[in-house]
C-alpha cells in the first residue's frame, strides 16, 4: 500500500437542517464532551500515515472552527464551502489544484468514527483504482413506496451497498469529474456518484457499519451516549475515602508515623503500633468501599492486635480493593503535630506507603503542618492525620 502523498479533504460547510439545523451546526455539537469535528479531525491527524488535512468550513463558520480545530501544521487554512455538498467539495479541490496530491481522501466531517483500519482499506485500494467506495451490504428490507403511502415492491438488496466516506480518489481523475458534472449542472449526493457519472470505475472496499454519518438528533444523541458510556466503562467506578485517626503521647523514644520509626521525646499510646497516618489511610480506603472502618476489621479489644505493626491494616485495606477487581488512584495524607519534624521523613514515609500498597510513589502524597501551638496538639499532647483514598473499581463489582 503506497500511503505518501494524500490529502484528506473533510467537508463541513453544511447546516445540519435534518438534525435541527441552527446557528451550531451538528459537525460542532459534542459527543462524549468533544466535538464532532474535533473528532473526525483526530481520527485522520493520528492515521500513522501523517496525511495532510484540508476542511471546507460554512460561511460565519470560521470562528466556531478555529477554536475546536487542533493546533497542527498538517491542518490546511480552511476553505468556505457552497450551498451544497457537491459545491463544497469542489471548492477544497480547486484549493489543492495548484499544488495536487496524487490522492484524496474525501470525508465527511460528520462521521467521526471511521477507523485507522478502514482508512488503510480505501488507500490500499487506490494502488488498483481511480476511484475507491467504502460501503456495507444493506441489511434492511427495503420497500418502495408510492405517493398515496403503498408499498409497490420489496426492492432485492443482495448487490446494494451503504455508501460511507471516505472516498479515495487519483486528484486529477476526481478534480475533472466535479468540474464536468459542476458545468452541467447535475447534482449527486457523494463523489463517487460523481465518478460513476463521469465514467470513472468505482472499485468497493469493505465498510464500517460504525462508520456512520450524523444525520439526525437522534443518531446525535445515540452516538453521545456511546461515547459517555465507554469513556465510563474506561474510567471505572471512581469511589473517593476519606479517613481521620489521632494518638496521644506518652512515655517512650520513638514514634511510628507514615510506616517508618522516627526517634522522638516521646512514644505513642495505642493498642497498635499508633501510627495515625496508616490507621488514616486504611480507613479512607475503607471508606472508598464502604467496607465499614479499621476498629470494624481489627477490634482494639483483640489481643492478636496489640504492638501490631500498621502497615498490616493498610495492606488488608488494599487486599480488599484488588478482591473487587479494583485499583488505587492515589493515596493523600496529612499529618498535625508540632513535633517531630515531617518534612525530613516525607520521601521515606512515601517510599514506605507505597510498597506496602504496590503503588508507584508518585501516586502517594504526604503533607504535614502544625496547628499553630493550639489545642492538643498545639500542646505537644498527641498526633493526628488525615486521609484521602481515590479508588477505581470494575463497573458492577460485587456489593
Ligand atoms: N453545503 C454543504 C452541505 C454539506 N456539507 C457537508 O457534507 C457532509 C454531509 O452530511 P449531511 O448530513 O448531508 O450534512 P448537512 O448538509 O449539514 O445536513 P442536512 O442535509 O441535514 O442539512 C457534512 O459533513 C456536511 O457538513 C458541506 O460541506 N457543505
Ligand atoms: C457522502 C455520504 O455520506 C455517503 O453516504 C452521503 O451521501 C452524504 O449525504 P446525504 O445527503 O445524507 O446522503
Amino acid at each position: 500500500m503506497t500511503t505518501g502523498d494524500t490529502t484528506v479533504l473533510i467537508v463541513a460547510g453544511g447546516r445540519g437542517v435534518r438534525a435541527g439545523g441552527g446557528d451550531y451546526p451538528k459537525q460542532y455539537r459534542q459527543i462524549g464532551g468533544i466535538p464532532v469535528i474535533r473528532l473526525t479531525l483526530d481520527r485522520f491527524l493520528s492515521h500513522p500515515s501523517r496525511m495532510t488535512v484540508l476542511v471546507v468550513i460554512g460561511a460565519g463558520d470560521a470562528e466556531m472552527f478555529d477554536a475546536v480545530a487542533p493546533s497542527d501544521d498538517r491542518l490546511l487554512p480552511w476553505v468556505i464551502g457552497g450551498d451544497n455538498r457537491q459545491d463544497s467539495v469542489r471548492r477544497g479541490l480547486l484549493r489543492l489544484a495548484d499544488d495536487p496530491p496524487e490522492r484524496i481522501l474525501i470525508h465527511d466531517a460528520v462521521r467521526p468514527f471511521a477507523s485507522n483500519a478502514l482508512i488503510d482499506r480505501v488507500i490500499a485500494g487506490l494502488d488498483h483504482a481511480d476511484a475507491v467506495l467504502p460501503a456495507s451490504p444493506v441489511t434492511a428490507t427495503l420497500k418502495s413506496v408510492d405517493d398515496s403511502g403503498l408499498v409497490t415492491g420489496t426492492v432485492p438488496r443482495e448487490r446494494l451497498r451503504a455508501a460511507e466516506t471516505p472516498q479515495g480518489f487519483r486528484f486529477d481523475a476526481i478534480l475533472k469529474a466535479h468540474n464536468l458534472a459542476a458545468d452541467s449542472g447535475l447534482s449527486f449526493t457523494d463523489d463517487a456518484a460523481v465518478a460513476e457519472w463521469a465514467g470513472i470505475p468505482v472499485r468497493v472496499a469493505e465498510g464500517e457499519t460504525g462508520n456512520i454519518k450524523l444525520t439526525t438528533a437522534d443518531e446525535i444523541a445515540a452516538a453521545d451516549h456511546r461515547l459517555q458510556a465507554e469513556a465510563a466503562l474506561a474510567l471505572g467506578d471512581v469511589r473517593v475515602g476519606t479517613g481521620y485517626d489521632v494518638h496521644a503521647f506518652g512515655p517512650g523514644d520513638t514514634v511510628a508515623i507514615g510506616g517508618i520509626v522516627i526517634p522522638h521525646s516521646h512514644g505513642i499510646v495505642a493498642h497498635s503500633d499508633g501510627d495515625v497516618a496508616l490507621h488514616a489511610l486504611t480507613d479512607a480506603i475503607l471508606g472508598a468501599l464502604a467496607d465499614g472502618d479499621i476498629g470494624d476489621h481489627f477490634p482494639p479489644s483483640d489481643p492478636q492486635w496489640r504492638h501490631a505493626s500498621s502497615d498490616i491494616f493498610l495492606r488488608f485495606a488494599v487486599e480488599r480493593v484488588v478482591a473487587r477487581g479494583g485499583a488505587i488512584a492515589n493515596l493523600d495524607v496529612t499529618i498535625i503535630t508540632e513535633a517531630p519534624r515531617i518534612s525530613t521523613h516525607r520521601e521515606a514515609m512515601r517510599t514506605r506507603i507505597a510498597a506496602i500498597c504496590g503503588l508507584s510513589t508518585d501516586r502517594v502524597a504526604i503533607k504535614a503542618t502544625t496547628s499553630e501551638r493550639l489545642g492538643f496538639i498545639g500542646r505537644g499532647e498527641g498526633i493526628t492525620a488525615t486521609a484521602t483514598a481515590t479508588i477505581r473499581l470494575p463497573f458492577r463489582a460485587a456489593p
